[in-house]
């Protein structure tokens, strides 16, 4: 699914009040009746008191429509026209003539006008700012929006939270509605997915408006959602006379005394995501540890006992991830530098690998082409340097990409992967994933994707869908809290087959929350 942009948005609706012939009120009509019908499914007709605040622009005309639908099914409604400019949309007034024909006179506030009292067991609409904000809101507006957000009503915002931008970080944020629940229109917006922009709109729904079709697919979008539907474009599933060479072979290079796990994690994950044979590189003393808990798996040791003093040509292995437990002592920094320079193929660097990288930039230019970085948000800090905000970071991530020629897998609550001056932004996973050796299991699990012969970027895409699909389902067991790094890895032979066969019940890339 498609992330617009501000100019696409609107391009959407002029495309398809074109291909449809109709007037722009007409597009809102049938905008704002989704929202309604949203609204009217849930409440059944209750006699709650609903409070519906209105902007001038569109996304006030919107609320006016959807005010009247009250109206003309029984509620009990009180409208506002947040009257913060004197210019009005032309659909914003037809949709005022059309409520005062119902007898329903809106109360205009202003700079002066004291806050309308709103209980708590009240239902906002919220429709003061959609995709038009472009500058803070006036002090006064500042000031309803956060008596609104102290009320404890219900919050439905309309396509937007009022006083969130659609591209940059808010001046003021308690000057955002927080919305209980977000029915946005067309497509998802990239500020619902940022963590300082997403805790306004945590639960949001994409309601279909009818939009243009030839538009929505022909539009080139800077940013793209990674869920079942995408990455089942790429998808192989295994065929019947293949063998076990058919799916590559992959070698985990990592791990030091006390964090041999991490080689045994990702070395797992490598061989439940479909890798044909796995061979783990430790020193020495992973040896033991690793025959013994991964007979699957054959252990590779390099001379230096507790940490890589020198790192092995790569040999019958086709593709390599390394970094996971590795440290940064001296000699590991020299070993795998060197290690790098020999790499001719795309390999993927996590972890310690990338935590020498940053020590030295200079040697940056070392990376293969289309390799795959799987920095956490610490770890890109030390690649990319400091960020102003969540936009600048992924400004600098977009950067960092295009200059190293690589893929760029951010991790965060929605896990971001830059590459080739785009971003995808992953819809799977939840906050128990944040657990010691989460990280371990993605980089194994792209690995074994690589090694499976995956184009780089479809190898990190797939990757971290099926392992926040995997910590999902794992989720759904053992709750956050319990959530282990171990339990993702039983989970990905579940999300596998959700991918070939049918959807889970909670799989919905139109929603989030
Ligand atoms: N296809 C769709 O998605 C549809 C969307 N609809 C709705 O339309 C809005 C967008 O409407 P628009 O009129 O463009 O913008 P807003 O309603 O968000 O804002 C109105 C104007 O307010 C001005 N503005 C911006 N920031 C401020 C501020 N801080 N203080 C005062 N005024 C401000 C700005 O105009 P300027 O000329 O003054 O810059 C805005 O234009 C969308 O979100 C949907 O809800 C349609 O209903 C149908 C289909
Ligand atoms: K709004």
């Amino acid at each position: 699914m498609k992330i617009l942009s501000r100019e696409q948005f609107y391009e959407a609706d002029r495309r398809t009040l074109s291909a449809e012939g109709i007037p722009g009120e007409a597009l809102m009509e049938r905008a704002a009746t989704r929202v309604f019908d949203w609204l009217h499914a849930r409440l059944e007709g209750a006699p709650v008191p609903v409070f519906v605040f209105c902007g001038v622009g569109n996304n006030g005309g919107d609320g006016l429509v959807v005010a009247r639908h009250l109206l003309d099914h029984g509620y009990t409604v009180d409208v506002f026209v947040v009257d913060y400019s004197q210019a009005r949309s032309e659909d914003f007034l037809t949709n005022l003539k059309r409520l005062k024909g119902r007898k329903k006179w809106p109360e205009y506030l202003d700079q002066g006008s004291p806050l309308p009292e709103i209980p708590a067991n009240g239902v906002i609409i919220d429709a003061i700012f959609g995709i038009g904000l472009n500058r803070p809101p006036d002090p006064w507006v500042a000031d309803l929006i956060r008596h609104l957000n102290s009320s404890g009503a219900f919050v439905l915002s309309i396509d937007m939270p009022s006083g969130l931008y659609l591209h940059r970080v808010p001046e003021d944020p308690s000057a955002v509605v927080g919305a209980d629940v977000l029915l946005t229109f067309m497509a998802p917006k990239l500020v619902f997915f940022l963590p300082q922009t997403g805790v306004f709109a945590e639960r949001w729904e994409v309601l279909d408006i009818g939009q243009d079709p030839v538009y929505m697919e022909e539009a080139e979008a800077a940013y793209n959602l990674v869920g079942r539907e995408m990455v089942r474009t790429f998808y192989r599933p295994r065929t019947k006379f293949s063998h076990k060479g058919t799916y590559g072979h992959a070698l985990v290079l990592g791990g030091s005394h006390g964090k041999i796990g991490a080689v045994a994690l990702a070395a797992k994950a490598a061989l439940a995501s479909g890798a044909g044979l796995v061979t783990a590189c430790v020193p020495e003393c992973g040896y033991v540890p690793l025959q013994a808990q991964l007979p699957e798996v054959m252990v590779l040791t390099t001379p230096g006992f507790s940490e890589h003093t020198e790192l092995p040509d790569v040999g019958a292995a086709q593709v390599c991830g390394i970094g996971m437990g590795m440290g940064t002592g001296e000699p590991v920094q020299k070993a795998f530098l060197a290690w790098l320079e020999k790499m001719q193929t795309p390999v993927l660097l996590d972890a310690d690998a990338l935590n020498i990288l940053s020590l030295h930039p200079a040697d940056l230019h070392r990376i293969p082409g289309g390799s795959i970085l799987t920095p956490h948000p610490g770890e890109l800090k030390r690649l990319v340097g400091p960020w102003k905000d969540d936009f600048d970071k992924l400004e600098k991530a977009l950067v960092f990409a295009g200059a190293h020629k690589c893929i760029l897998v951010v991790k965060g609550a929605h896990t971001m992967v830059f590459a080739q001056g785009k971003g995808y932004v992953n819809t799977t996973g939840n906050p128990g994933m944040a657990t010691a050796g989460s990280g371990d299991v993605l980089s194994g699990m792209i690995t074994g994707l690589l090694a499976q012969g995956y184009e780089p970027l479809q190898a990190a895409l797939l990757g971290v869908y099926l392992h926040g699909r995997a910590g999902d389902l794992g989720a759904s067991r053992t709750g956050y809290e319990a959530l282990t790094a171990t339990e993702i890895i039983s989970s990905i032979s579940q999300a596998f087959l959700e991918l070939s066969g049918p959807a889970g019940p909670d799989q919905k890339h139109t929603a989030g929350g």
